[in-house]
């Protein structure tokens, strides 16, 4: 049989928080040895102990006064070993550049919230426990060693000393390289611009965990950390080495029989001296209860404990004599009760799964509370939903709604976001499907689906083809749906407008790409309109406020509400106290055209052609094309090609004229959107113009000078170079871009020169005068100054 050596149990007893050793003898085998205790009160007398690798468990006996009475038992804990008692050499390695710069910022910078560290590394020793049970499906034989799946955090008060060991997939010694001395730099980018941004608001640690670079955090209050791991892959296991301030780390392999594991990680934690105070084991109770109260598997914490017994009492001699005249007396030993205290193993989680427990037993504060750990998340969300189906399909689920978005733009379009969380009976899966789970517009639910119908060995191809996924997508569909609306409903309107300000995209998207839900969507959405430019409002707003022979939605489509709130499409309808929708996102367009309709009510675009106001008079009409009709033609001939026609415009009341859309074709806003995001020549989006209908304003005195010369002088210059200006003002003030912006400036100042000739001289005149040179006045010239020569002399 396998020794300890003198030298491991000297380290093991020198950590121990119970053991002051004076002498050690040779140990009897690799779990047995005895030691001369250096206490006072002990009086040199040799106890028994009985060690066991995996958690240091160390059985002493009570106290011998020689080193060969039997083993009796009774139980105290060493915290971890000191570090130094290998023999096996170490490999130093130096960090990734990033990784130093990172323990840099975490070591010096972060000073708030600390205590986040204990929550990340138990976070990674329950990823390390799922991997392995998930492992575990496919190769049993990973299970083999019979351990339990759980985490153990061990303190020392006095050395200031955490352990935190865990029965998971470990690492190999390649892993540890990769693992722990290299990041994605992808997530430290972000993570340094996160830092650097909240840096003025107080750096806070709770960042780390949102950029998976969660193992780290222990350097928030370490001075040293050692993680000896053990990966089934391999016979040996390694220790990792890493101190704050250093820009090396050491590997070398475990050779101390007394600290070798089974299977699994254990992290020792050497604290910086001011946060010794995180190894009281109240303190890491009370950290566990607060931070990981729904890690899945059990979390043990070392804990004191006391039972009370019945003790006989020493009797005074004298009150014996006494008591000996009394014969029944004798028989009855006096006792008191006294308290024995003695260490051992706690169970400090909630082990039953949120999902798998009855809604109506979870408080609100629980599911805050598991959303907050399990998607390292530090606000609240705004909703949550728990629910479990039965019948076709078993699953179990708790989604959320959170209350801040996260992502980009990127996002949307191609989220790998990691927000769902699937297990199938229990044994974690994958955060990797949410596509299959999900739409895309629904990406950013965060929740846990249980299912109890897939098989264990599920990939993504399965979940692809799977009908008991189809199903379970579309009841988890409807529950995110009814999370929304119960935001939408809830009397606190804040709740919505950060809900809507975060993914109000999201649902556009949902309307372009999922039409079976359409009437789910529609009500969610919001918009700012013509009589509410403060605050949006949603499709039932508007449609409550529609006047009672208002057929249609209105809307008009621009790059902001105050450009929508003064296009001239939108004169008549503000006269006759019409609302029109702003939609002033560049998604907002496409989506409602793909709504088409809410309530049985069109959507309509108030710059597109054919506009129906319902106020059509035949006769007016009629009336008014006899005396236009003329005029229309007359500026048709002028444009050619330009605009597909001229008509007299039934939505203008200010303006003159205004270019309208052709009912198929891109609206001007969709054209600037679509040129915006061309790169290089546009002149392939020409297709998809749409034809321009030119619409004059008969009322208007430009339109009605114009009839006049139109009859008198149709051939004039000047009229005819009005009806191009005015074209060019209409393509402007219609939202269009001007095909030749320098030619109309050119126009512009052509007709300013008029207009001021005909106020202050004639157009030659002033045209004479515009043509002449600058004049630089003969002082100027004199008063030029010729340079000094050196010495002061011309
Ligand atoms: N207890 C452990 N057991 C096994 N492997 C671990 C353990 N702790 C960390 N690791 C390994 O180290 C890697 C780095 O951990 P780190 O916490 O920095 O990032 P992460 O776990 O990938 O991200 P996050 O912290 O956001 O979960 C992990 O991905 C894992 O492979």
């Amino acid at each position: 049989m396998h020794r300890l050596s003198k030298r491991s149990v000297k380290s093991l007893l020198r950590s121990s928080t119970a053991a002051r050793y004076r002498d050690v003898a040779a140990p009897i085998s690799s779990s047995h040895f005895f030691y001369q205790s250096a206490d006072a009160d002990s009086k040199g007398r040799w106890y028994s102990v009985l060690t066991s690798g995996r958690c240091d468990v160390i059985e002493s006996t009570k106290p011998f006064k020689t080193r060969n009475e039997p083993f009796l038992g009774c139980r105290f804990e060493s915290t971890a070993a000191a570090s130094d008692a290998s023999d096996s050499p170490s490999e130093k390695f130096e960090y990734q550049a990033e990784v130093s710069r990172l323990m840099d910022l975490i070591v010096n910078s972060l000073y708030s919230n600390k205590e986040v560290f204990l929550r990340e590394l138990i976070s990674n020793a329950s990823d390390a426990l799922d991997k392995l049970r998930f492992l575990g499906v496919t190769e049993p034989e990973l299970l083999k060693d019979a351990v339990d799946l759980d985490i153990r955090i061990q303190t020392d008060k006095e050395n200031g000393i955490i352990t935190i060991t865990d029965s998971g997939i470990g690492m190999t010694r390649q892993e540890l390289v990769d693992c722990l001395g290299t990041i994605a730099q992808s997530g430290t980018a972000k993570f340094l611009k996160a830092l650097k941004d909240s840096k003025d608001a107080g750096a806070d640690s709770n960042l780390i965990g949102q950029f998976g670079v969660g193992f780290y955090s222990a350097f928030l209050v370490s001075e040293r950390v050692e993680v000896s791991t053990k990966s089934p892959k391999s016979d040996k296991q390694y220790v990792w080495v890493g101190e704050a301030n250093s820009s090396t780390y050491t590997i070398r392999e475990e050779t101390d029989p007394a600290k070798q594991l089974p299977r699994g990680t254990r992290l020792t934690l050497y604290l910086k001296r001011d946060d010794k105070g995180y190894a009281h084991p109240e303190r890491v109770e009370k950290l566990v209860k607060n931070y990981s109260q729904f890690v899945s598997f059990p979390i043990y914490t070392w804990q004191e404990k006391g039972f009370t017994k019945e003790v006989e009492v020493d009797e005074d001699p004298a009150e014996a004599n006494k008591e000996g005249q009394d014969e029944t007396a004798e028989k009855k030993k006096k006792t008191k009760k006294v308290v024995e205290k003695y260490w051992d193993w706690e169970l400090t989680n909630e082990t039953q799964p949120i999902w798998l427990r009855s809604p109506k037993e979870v408080s609100k504060e629980e599911y805050n509370e598991f959303y907050k750990n399990t998607f390292n998340e530090y606000l609240e969300p705004l909703a949550s939903s728990h629910f479990t189906t039965e019948g076709e399909v078993e699953f179990r689920s708790v989604l959320f709604v959170p209350s801040v978005s996260g992502m980009g733009k990127d996002d949307m379009i191609n989220p790998k976001t990691k927000n769902i969380r699937l297990y199938v009976k229990r044994v974690f899966i994958s955060d990797d499907f949410d596509g299959e789970l999900f739409p895309r517009y629904l990406s950013f639910i965060k929740g846990v689906v249980d299912s109890n119908d897939l098989p264990l060995n599920v990939s993504r191809e399965i979940l692809q083809e799977s009908r008991i996924v189809r199903i379970m997508r579309k009841r988890l569909v409807r529950k995110a749906f009814e999370m929304i609306q119960g935001i939408a409903l809830s009397e606190n309107r804040d709740d919505y407008e950060t809900f809507w300000e975060n993914f109000g995209k999201h649902l556009k998207l949902g309307c372009i790409e999922d039409r079976e839900n359409h009437k789910r969507i529609a009500p969610l959405l919001r918009f700012f309109s013509s009589q509410s430019e403060n605050e949006m409002i949603s499709l039932d707003e508007y449609v409550e406020n529609m006047k009672p022979d208002q057929k249609d939605i209105y809307y008009i489509a621009s790059d902001s509400v105050t450009s929508a709130r003064n296009t001239p499409f939108l004169e008549k309808l503000l006269e006759k106290d019409l609302e029109v929708l702003f939609l002033v996102d560049p998604i907002d367009e496409v989506a409602v055209q793909n709504l088409k309709a809410f309530k049985e009510k069109n959507f309509i675009d108030i710059s597109k052609e054919d506009l129906d106001l319902g106020d059509k008079n035949e006769d007016k009409e009629k009336e008014i094309k006899q005396e236009f009709g003329q005029t229309c033609d007359w500026i048709k001939k002028r444009l050619g090609d330009k605009v597909a026609s001229v008509q007299i415009s039934n939505r203008l009341s200010s303006s003159p004229c205004v270019l309208v859309s052709g009912k198929f074709g891109w609206s001007a806003n969709m054209e600037r959107l679509m040129k915006a995001q061309t790169v290089g020549d546009t002149s392939n989006l020409e297709f998809m113009r749409s034809r321009r209908v030119f619409e004059i304003n008969p009322e208007h005195p430009i339109i009605r000078t114009l009839t006049e010369a139109c009859r008198s002088t149709p051939d004039d210059e000047e009229a005819l170079r009005a009806i191009d200006l005015l074209y060019d003002a209409a393509l402007v003030s219609s939202g269009f871009t001007p095909e030749n912006p320098a030619q109309l400036g050119g126009k512009i100042y052509e007709m300013m020169n008029f207009a001021l000739a005909g106020k202050w001289g004639t157009v030659s005149e002033y045209q004479q005068q515009a043509n002449q040179k600058p004049h630089i006045p003969e002082t100027v010239e004199a008063e030029v100054v010729e340079p000094v020569e050196a010495g002061g002399q011309k």
